[in-house]
């Protein structure tokens, strides 16, 4: 299967230049043609007015949490875990989960995302919504060593890796998913440590996301999160850390030294009044950040784009510098970045030998005039209603703002009925 996308503004090596044209063989990137023939494709998708980007990042979310969108609101993090959605989480299925992940992802899709890192509960279920719908993900089994089904958990991380690892032509990629340092003991990160070591599998967690996380594991460890973890030797299996909000300049230098990747989830630290992460350090030291959006619970959507003008503006007005976080480097965050993040080598750039990835954004709209930079419209104008195409792996799931192979206003229905029966047994 050939396909042209035609006379397209592209963003490559960090700059946009019009006029271009790409070509996809199969799940790939092959080319860009100076003078091709439609003839020569299957399929050509006219890229005038558009801009194309390596297909979108979420670095970090709980897919099936979109069944809480707007269900526990303005609350701290722990009040709201302990509260409102762990109690309510004990309720969900099989059936809730695999409706609540197909609902997150076309939402994820229609804002031009072509590959998400989950880490929830009934895994198989999301990997099989991952399967049907066409996107990418990096998949891991939410792991905590505190409750009574800690082992089990682990065990099914594990079964889950071999089940999953490498399936559905290589677009679902799976870790270990550990919690957060207050809901796994150092005995239990061991654990994880020497199975996902096992494995060859990468770790997905969340760290040092409030200042009441890092107080309290300061006293009881007389460490950092970050230098626990580090101690305990997650960091050595390949880490992808979400928050990483209150880290100080010895944490960033461990992070450095490890290849600790960052989600930075700056909608969800805000709604939580978690605080500010330090991005601008650590874009300074090299440490790769890319962009998530937390659970629907704490966002409250999907939208990989508002991510992208949240960082691109919250740290100007934290440092009290505008020039922290330019145009290209939040755009950077949400692609090439993200990719990174995930562990992907050979996606998060539009080049021969990628993987076709590729996200096209109209740029008819009103606040895309007058036309001057687009980097700058994309970064401080741009919106996600300007998504057009969606392309993953080579497969069209989005075209001209329509879904190509989702039912929507059954995945809808079935959001509801799903939503109707956890909340009918709360
Ligand atoms: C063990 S599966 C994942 C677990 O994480 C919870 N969660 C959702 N958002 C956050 C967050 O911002 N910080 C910490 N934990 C979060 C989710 O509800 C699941 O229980
Ligand atoms: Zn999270």
């Amino acid at each position: 299967m050939k396909t042209l996308i035609k006379d397209v503004a592209l963003y490559k090596d960090h700059v946009i230049t019009e006029h271009q044209n790409i070509e996809v063989t199969d799940s790939v990137i092959t080319g860009f043609p100076t003078s091709p023939q439609a003839g020569d494709y299957d399929e050509v998708l006219e890229g005038r007015s558009m801009l194309a980007l390596p297909g979108f990042v979420n670095t970090h979310t709980h897919i099936a949490m979109t069944v809480f969108r707007s269900y526990a609101d303005d609350m701290q993090l722990m009040d709201w875990l302990e509260k409102k959605i762990w109690p309510a989480e004990d309720k969900l299925d099989s059936d809730v989960v695999y409706a609540q992940t197909m609902l997150g992802i076309a939402e994820m899709i229609r804002c031009g995302t072509t590959s998400f890192a989950d880490m929830y509960f009934f895994m198989d279920d999301v990997a099989r919504a991952v399967e049907a719908s066409g996107i990418r993900a990096a998949l891991s089994r939410g792991l905590t060593g505190v409750t009574p089904n800690a082992q089990q958990a682990l065990q099914e991380n594990k079964e889950f890796y071999k089940t999953w690892h490498g399936k559905a032509d290589g677009r679902i990629t799976v870790m270990f998913g550990p919690h957060a340092p207050y809901t796994c003991p150092p005995d239990y990160i061991r654990q994880v440590v020497e199975a996902a070591g096992e494995l060859g599998a990468e770790v997905h967690t969340h760290l040092c996301e409030t200042k009441g996380e890092v107080d309290s594991i300061v006293k009881q460890y007389g460490k950092s999160p970050i230098a626990l973890m580090d101690e305990l030797g997650l960091f050595d299996c390949g880490c992808l850390a979400a928050h990483c909000v209150w880290v100080d300049d010895a944490d960033m230098d461990i992070m450095v030294k490890k290849g600790v990747r960052v989600a930075h989830n700056p909608g969800s630290n805000l709604k939580l009044a978690s605080g500010i992460a330090p991005v601008q350090d650590m874009l300074k030291k090299g440490i790769v950040v890319g962009l998530g959006t937390d659970g629907a619970s704490s966002n409250n959507n999907l939208d990989i784009m508002e991510e992208m003008h949240l960082a691109a503006f919250i740290h100007k007005a934290h440092t009290l510098d505008p020039l922290v976080v330019p145009a290209e480097s939040a755009v950077n965050m949400m692609t090439e970045a993200g990719a990174a993040c995930l562990g992907y080598t050979d996606i998060g750039k539009l080049e021969t030998g990628y993987k076709a990835d590729i996200t096209l954004v109209d740029r008819e709209g009103l606040h895309w005039y007058p036309k001057n930079d687009s980097m700058s419209l994309l970064a401080y104008s741009a919106n996600s209603f300007d998504v057009d195409t969606v392309m993953v792996n080579g497969k069209v799931l989005l075209k001209g703002k329509e879904f190509t192979t989702l039912d929507i206003e059954k995945i809808k229905a079935e959001a509801e009925r799903t939503k109707e029966k956890l909340f009918s047994a709360l």
